[in-house]
C-alpha cells in the first residue's frame, strides 16, 4: 500500500472521475544499486540474500533458449525512402505493424535509420559509466521526486533487488548537469554528444512509428495528436552483469511500461522476453534491429485494442549486457482517454480517465498489472 495518498479528480466531458492516487512516495532506492551490494567483490559465487526470489517468482525459460516461434520482424524502410509516397508500399506496412500490434504488443524492425555506429556509440558510453566506481555513480543518484540518474524509478524498499542497475535521462538539461558531476574537469562531449544524437532519432523514429500505428486502427487520427503532439521521452540505459546464479534472480521483473510505445536497443546479449498466450518467449537480439512494444498509454487510447505486452528481462552467468529503452510518452499532465470511435456497445470504455503523472506514480507501488488500478468498474458494480 502507497504511505500516502491524495485525491484527485478530472474532468471529462460531462462526467467527473475520483481517483485515490498516491503521492511520489518511492524514495530513490539508495540501499538498491546492484554495484553498491556487489561492489567489492563483484565474483563471488553466489548470490546475496537481497536478489533472491521466492521459487514462484523465479524466470522459467533461461535467456538463450529461443523457440522458432516468430516474432515479427518488420522492414521500415518505406518510412523514409522515396516509397513511403507508393501508397501500396505504405499500406503494406502499415498492415503489418497493425497486425503484429493485435496480436503481439511487440515486433522488431530493421532498416529504422539510426546507424549501427551510433547504437554502438552510445551503449558504449553506458558501459564506460556503469563500469565507474559505485561512489562515482552515486555522485548522479537520482534524487527524490526525480526521475533522471542513476538508480531504478520502480524499486521500493524492501522489494526483492533487481540483478541490474539503471541511468534515466531525460532531454531538459539534467544530462548535462550529470555530465558536469562525473567529470568536473573535462565534461565528457562524446557522453553528452552520442546522448543527444540518439535521443533526436529515437523520439523522430517514435513519431513515425506512432503515426504508422494510428494509420492502422482506421479511426480519425487527429485524436492521437494531442497525445503524441508533445510527446517527449525519457531514455533508460539498463545494466545488466552477469550473475553467478541467473536461475534465481532476474534483471527486470514482469512489467508493461507506461508510455505510448517504447524503442529498445536490446544490445547483442539476450535477455528480453515477451510473454504471449501465458508463456515467456525469448527475444533473439537481431544486429543492428530495434524492438518496439506498445504501452500502457496506448492501450488505453485503443480501448484495449492494441494490448501493451508484459515483458522482463533475465540475466545470465557468462555475460553482462546493456540496453536503452526510449519511453515514448504523452505529456505526463495529458489526461488519457480512450478514443470515442473505439468506444460502444461491443467494446465499452474499459478505463477511468488518468493522467501520465498519477500513473507513474501508482507505478512505483505496482511494477505488473498497474493498468488495473484504472480499469472501469462495471455500472452495477459502482
Ligand atoms: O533490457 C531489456 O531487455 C528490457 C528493458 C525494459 O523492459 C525496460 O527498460 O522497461
Ligand atoms: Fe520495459
Amino acid at each position: 500500500m502507497p504511505e500516502r495518498s491524495a485525491a484527485s479528480s478530472y474532468d471529462v466531458g460531462a462526467q467527473r472521475f475520483q481517483r485515490s492516487v498516491p503521492k511520489i512516495g518511492a524514495e530513490p532506492d539508495l540501499a538498491g544499486p546492484w554495484s553498491m551490494v556487489n561492489q567489492s567483490n563483484s565474483k563471488r559465487k553466489a548470490v546475496s540474500e537481497m536478489f533472491i526470489l521466492p521459487e514462484h517468482m523465479r524466470p522459467t525459460v533461461t535467456h538463450n533458449d529461443y523457440t522458432d516461434l516468430e516474432i515479427p520482424v518488420i522492414d521500415v524502410s518505406a518510412l523514409f525512402d522515396p516509397p513511403q509516397h507508393d501508397e501500396k508500399v505504405m499500406e503494406g506496412l502499415v498492415a503489418q505493424v497493425r497486425d503484429a500490434c493485435l496480436h503481439w504488443g511487440f515486433f522488431q524492425i530493421v532498416n529504422h535509420g539510426i546507424p549501427e555506429e551510433l547504437l554502438e556509440r552510445f551503449h558504449g558510453q553506458g558501459k564506460q559509466f556503469f563500469a565507474l566506481p559505485f561512489a562515482e555513480k552515486m555522485k548522479v543518484a537520482r534524487q527524490q521526486g526525480q526521475y533522471t540518474g542513476y538508480g531504478h524509478a520502480t524499486v521500493k524498499k524492501g522489494d526483492v533487488r533487481p540483478w541490474s542497475e539503471g541511468f534515466y535521462f531525460a532531454n531538459d538539461g539534467s544530462t548535462a548537469e550529470f555530465a558536469k558531476k562525473l567529470w568536473p574537469e573535462d565534461t565528457n562531449d562524446d557522453f553528452l554528444n552520442s546522448y543527444s544524437e540518439y535521443n533526436e532519432k529515437v523520439q523522430g523514429l517514435s513519431e513515425c512509428l506512432m503515426r504508422i500505428i494510428v494509420d492502422g486502427l482506421d479511426v480519425d487520427p487527429a485524436y492521437f495528436e494531442t497525445f503524441s503532439k508533445h510527446a517527449g521521452g525519457l531514455l533508460r540505459w539498463n545494466f545488466y552483469p552477469a550473475c553467478p546464479e541467473p536461475q534465481k534472480t532476474l534483471g527486470l521483473k514482469p512489467h508493461t511500461d507506461f508510455n505510448l510505445l517504447t524503442v529498445l536497443h536490446q544490445g547483442d546479449v539476450g535477455g528480453l522476453q515477451i510473454e504471449k498466450d501465458g508463456k515467456w518467449i525469448p527475444v533473439r537480439p537481431r544486429p543492428g534491429a530495434l524492438a518496439v512494444n506498445i504501452g500502457d498509454t496506448l492501450q488505453v487510447l485503443t480501448n484495449g485494442k492494441y494490448k501493451s505486452v508484459p515483458h522482463q528481462a533475465v540475466v545470465n552467468a557468462t555475460q553482462s549486457r546493456i540496453s536503452s529503452a526510449y519511453f515514448y510518452e504523452a505529456l505526463p499532465s495529458t489526461v488519457i482517454v480512450p478514443h470515442p470511435d473505439l468506444v460502444d456497445e461491443n467494446n465499452p470504455l474499459q478505463y477511468e480517465p488518468f493522467t501520465g503523472e498519477a500513473y507513474r506514480v501508482y507505478k512505483q507501488t505496482q511494477f505488473l498489472n498497474t493498468l488495473e488500478h484504472f480499469v472501469r468498474k462495471k455500472p452495477d458494480a459502482e
